[in-house]
């Protein structure tokens, strides 16, 4: 078939395709608003229904095979696209959920004439394909059409098109979904099974952060009405990331899920009992000067989030248990006894195994008010005073049985003579003054949350799934916390070693949070093609790394050339002109949405905010807790630019005072931010992090 009639042909069934999904719009009846709980029902269902065919009616679908299953005749085209669409009478869908077993298809065939096979709720599919198409619908206009397989015809493209394409594209202030460009080893991390501790280690850009929120979407479809999207949560590490990926979820059609950080979850579990130093101060504590390894090292969030420390907390936990026994039996009247052995047995056998410790001791003073009232009523006891004085009594009794708050247990742990041995005294003296003031640190709030689930168990229902990004910056402790939180483990923990910069609190290699887990429910993937850069950019960060300790695994770039690094010498007196300048002529090309300059430390980008905004140069400047990412021109500190990524990133001082050898994993999250432009100026000596490149 010629690239014309191709472009005719589908041009037709486009326009066959929108006149359906219209006709079906028109045909969803008006909304319910009474209190019949069925009607209910049928509504959530029909604005469920009109918003995928909402979502179709702009762009139905991007992708098309030809597929001849080994029980038919002949192939059938079927169209891919964001959200399913019924057919009309012949029973054949119109669009098919890229989510579909069938539709994996698009995503893991790469051409060739051999037998192909999916996974369906049936059983293992066999069958061939006949054509792979992709298609370009914009705003209801077909834009292009690519084959990127013929049956018979030989190698049709080389390049993966469609995915250059969309890589050359300059992006906004927002993540966005990849459904039709999703590569197969992410498609095989969407489709993992759900009940998993599935652990993804990828190079920086390689699309972690997509690839979860995208496995997000398939299990509610794959396991529609038996996991919902409020039972599943996200944490990512600050509120502006948060903001940045807040719109992939939506364009897939999947709401409802909570999107947080670990210390905001945390704070509102522990009812805000405790509050958090600022996330300023340990920032700037650890990035604002030079610490040594081995500070990092020793550094009480390493220390506190070790899961060894778990077991000092479930020490502390079971002395707790055993104290919710008073010593000395209950005597409520002369002669009537209720010894610890008999309370002791009630607490072991009718309210042991799993329950929070609190509710325990909730219920087993309960307990032991019905057996007096049991005693009364077997004695004709009506003598209302002395029933009074047994009340009293046991009141006085219950009152015997501790009751603590998480962080009053916490506490313990470090408070004078209770304070447990095995804890670093200057570690136990920080964490006693603060408490005392109602302040945590970072590296105290999983430990708190742990205690808080084994006394009180969680308010929420337990959580279906739970997606962790940047998981190389969480301790042991907080996968501890979290575990309590699920019957079986389904995770999603994505990371990068790479790019941990905070290893202050998180860790060093995977097997510190694997390990957790038993190893048969244990998931591991790696990512090592990276799609957010050019090879150029690519290249470069590589290098950043290579001197680094500890086997590196370099990124692969995607085939996608762009403008060379430049890496600039400046005189310290003429550094604010040059910077000023490098931002004027990357403004005047007027091709990059997003551009970032990149300060060392907080007050660094502060003086440069000042110097941009001196020259009329307007932009916006991000410091930690910021709510939201804006786009446009941005001045950020390095270690705040993770996660995000700008069409063109300038580093505003590569000197070697500014990252020293210790520094290659934030000069490399820095470099990796870029898309399309990288540029370096250094005002004295050139950082030996990238001297060779120079
Ligand atoms: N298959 C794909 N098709 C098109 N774009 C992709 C694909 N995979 C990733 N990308 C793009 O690559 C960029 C990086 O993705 P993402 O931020 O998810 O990566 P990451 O691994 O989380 O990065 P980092 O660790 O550096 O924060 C995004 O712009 C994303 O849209």
């Amino acid at each position: 078939m010629t690239v014309q009639s191709a472009q005719q042909e589908e041009e037709q069934r486009l326009a066959r395709s929108l006149e359906e999904i219209d006709r079906q719009l028109r045909g969803i009846g008006p909304r319910y608003f009474g209190d019949d709980y069925t009607e209910q029902l049928l509504d959530r269902q029909r604005e469920e229904r009109q918003q995928r065919l909402e979502i179709a009616a702009k762009e139905p679908y991007f992708g098309r095979i030809d597929y001849q299953a080994d029980t038919e005749a002949a192939s059938k085209p079927l169209y891919i696209g964001k959200a399913g669409v019924g057919g009309d009478e012949s029973g054949d869908p119109l669009v098919i959920d890229w989510r579909a077993p069938i539709a994996s298809l698009f995503y893991s065939f790469s051409g060739g004439e051999a037998p192909v096979t999916y996974e369906s709720p049936d059983g293992e599919m066999t069958g061939e394909i006949h054509l792979k198409r992709n298609l370009l619908v914009r705003q209801r206009e077909l834009v292009r059409v690519v084959d990127s397989y013929v049956r018979g015809v030989e190698q049709v493209s080389a390049n993966d098109e469609f995915l250059l394409y969309r890589l050359g594209e300059s992006k906004d202030n927002k993540l966005r979904d990849i459904v039709s460009t999703i590569q197969e080893e992410q498609d095989n991390i969407i489709r993992a099974d759900r009940n998993r501790a599935l652990f993804i280690q990828g190079v920086a850009g390689s699309g972690k952060t997509t690839v979860a929120l995208h496995r997000l979407a398939y299990l509610l479809y794959r396991y529609a009405g038996r996991i919902a999207a409020n039972r599943m949560i996200i944490f990512a590490p600050n509120t502006m990331f948060l903001d940045y990926i807040s719109g992939v979820l939506p364009e897939l059609g999947v709401g409802d899920i909570a999107q947080t950080t670990f210390a905001d979850w945390s704070l509102a579990l522990l009812q805000f009992e405790v509050s958090l130093v600022s996330s300023a101060d340990t920032l700037e504590y650890w990035f604002e000067q030079e610490r040594s390894a081995a500070e990092r090292e020793e550094a009480p969030g390493r220390w506190k989030g070790r899961a060894a420390f778990r077991a000092l907390l479930d020490e502390r936990l079971a002395e707790l248990e055993r104290s919710l026994i008073p010593e000395a039996p209950f005597e409520p009247h002369p002669g009537l006894k209720l010894s610890p052995d008999k309370v002791k047995e009630w607490l072991d056998t009718d309210y042991g195994g799993d329950e929070p410790l609190m509710k325990r001791r909730e219920r087993l003073a309960s307990r032991v008010k019905r057996w007096l009232e049991s005693e009364w009523k077997e004695r004709r006891l009506t003598d209302k005073q002395a029933k009074t004085k047994a009340n009293a009594k046991l009141n006085a009794y219950i009152k015997k049985m501790p009751s603590y708050s998480a962080p009053k247990l916490y506490r313990t742990l470090f408070d004078g003579k209770q304070a447990h041995p095995d804890i670093p005294k200057a570690i136990a003296k920080r964490t006693l003054q603060q408490l005392k003031l109602g302040v945590v640190d970072p590296e105290d709030l999983a430990p708190l949350v742990y205690l808080h689930i084994r006394m009180y168990g969680l308010d929420t229902a337990l959580f279906d799934h739970i997606v962790i990004d940047e998981a190389q910056d969480y301790s042991p402790m907080q996968l501890e916390a979290l575990r309590l939180c699920q019957r079986v483990p389904s995770f999603t923990i994505l990371g990068d070693l790479q790019q941990g910069i905070h290893d202050y609190a998180g860790i060093r290699r995977w097997s510190e949070q694997m390990d957790l887990f038993e190893s048969s429910s244990v998931g591991y993937y790696e990512l090592d093609r990276s799609y957010r850069s050019t090879m150029e950019i690519i290249e470069f960060a590589n290098r950043v790394l290579a001197g680094m300790e500890g086997g590196v695994k370099p990124a692969t770039p995607v085939f996608r050339s762009g403008e060379p690094v430049t890496v600039t010498a400046c005189e310290d007196t003429q550094w604010g002109a040059e910077l000023v300048a490098a931002v004027s002529a990357l403004l005047q090309q007027g091709i990059y949405q997003t551009i970032a300059v990149v300060g060392r430390t907080a007050l660094e980008c502060e003086a440069i905010h000042s110097l941009l905004e001196s020259a009329g140069l307007q932009a916006s400047l991000v410091q930690s807790k910021q709510p939201a990412y804006k786009g446009g021109l941005t001045v950020v500190p390095v270690y705040l630019s993770k996660g995000l990524e700008f069409d063109a990133v300038l580093i505003a001082d590569a000197s070697a005072q500014a990252y020293r050898d210790g520094d290659a994993k934030l000069l490399y999250v820095g470099c990796t931010r870029a898309l399309h432009k990288l540029q370096l100026l250094h005002r004295g000596p050139l950082t030996p992090l990238v001297s060779d490149q120079a």
